[in-house]
């Protein structure tokens, strides 16, 4: 998606550094290997390394989606212990070799607490270029809306996702509006069944990551990587 423009743009050119740790660098070449079987006309020059210090130099982005990832029966923060140490050497290793202006996505999980790891632990990046991934959760929420509805996911507006990116975040669609041929209406009138939205679409967006995880035992990479690169 970033080398097709979809994140940054269809007239801006990307080189990427793609990082991995040792056991996994055969699959990362094959990875450099199909991106350049696919010949995207914006994709300059991609780099694969085991060095996190290689892989940081000079770059303007860092999409941080290195770690363990979550398993079936596991909360987000259960991976705290082994990607807390991984967040602090890759912040380490981001302040000393990043382009200064550097901004920082964070994807792995317990995403908010790798994103404050990553902020302690590289001051001189601005604290406003650290983010981590939550949209997915705006995401689920918007579709679960239009699911209910049955309009458009483009006509739900002002869903709001208070808290962390964990089973105790806050969906909130008290002021979420639809676009109708009548002007915009809000969510709350148009679902008529109030103990839904207080209750089942709340817990649906909560624990969307967990389904996905027991239906087929690791979480999907597409819908992340779209909400990463989406530019509106
Ligand atoms: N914030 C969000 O909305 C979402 C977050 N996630 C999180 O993103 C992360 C990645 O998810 P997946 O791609 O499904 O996991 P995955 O297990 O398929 O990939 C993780 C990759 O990180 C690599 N890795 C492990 N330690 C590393 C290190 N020290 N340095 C560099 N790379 C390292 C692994 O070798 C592996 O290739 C997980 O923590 C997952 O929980 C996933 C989906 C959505
Ligand atoms: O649940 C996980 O571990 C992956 C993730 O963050 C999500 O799908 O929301």
């Amino acid at each position: 998606m970033i080398a097709r423009g979809i994140m940054l743009g269809p007239d801006q050119p990307v080189i990427l550094h793609l990082l991995d740790i040792t056991l996994a660098a055969e699959a990362l070449n094959v990875v450099k290997m199909e991106l350049l079987d696919a010949a995207f006309s914006l994709l300059k020059e991609v780099h694969v390394t085991t060095d996190i210090i290689e892989a940081c130099k000079d770059v303007n982005i860092a999409i941080m989606l290195g770690g363990f990832s979550r398993k079936e029966g596991m909360e987000r923060k259960d991976m705290m212990s082994k990607n807390v140490p991984i967040y602090k050497e890759q912040a380490s290793a981001l302040e000393k070799h990043a382009a200064s202006d550097c901004k920082v996505l964070v994807v792995a999980n317990p995403a908010n607490t790798n994103a404050l790891i990553l902020k302690e632990f590289s001051p001189s990046i601005p604290k406003k270029n650290i983010t981590c991934l939550t949209r997915l959760d705006h995401n689920r929420a918007l579709s679960q809306i239009a699911e209910r509805i049955k309009v458009y996911v483009t006509d739900v507006k002002n869903v709001i996702i208070w808290g962390n990116h964990s089973s105790t975040q806050y969906p909130d669609a008290n002021h979420a509006t639809i676009t109708t041929t009548n002007g915009e209406r809000p969510v709350k009138e148009l679902v008529t069944n109030d103990h839904w939205l207080k209750n089942e679409f709340i817990n649906t967006v909560q624990q969307c990551g967990t389904a996905i995880i027991k239906a087929q035992k690791a979480s999907s990479a597409l819908f992340a990587a779209s909400a990463a690169c989406m530019r509106d």
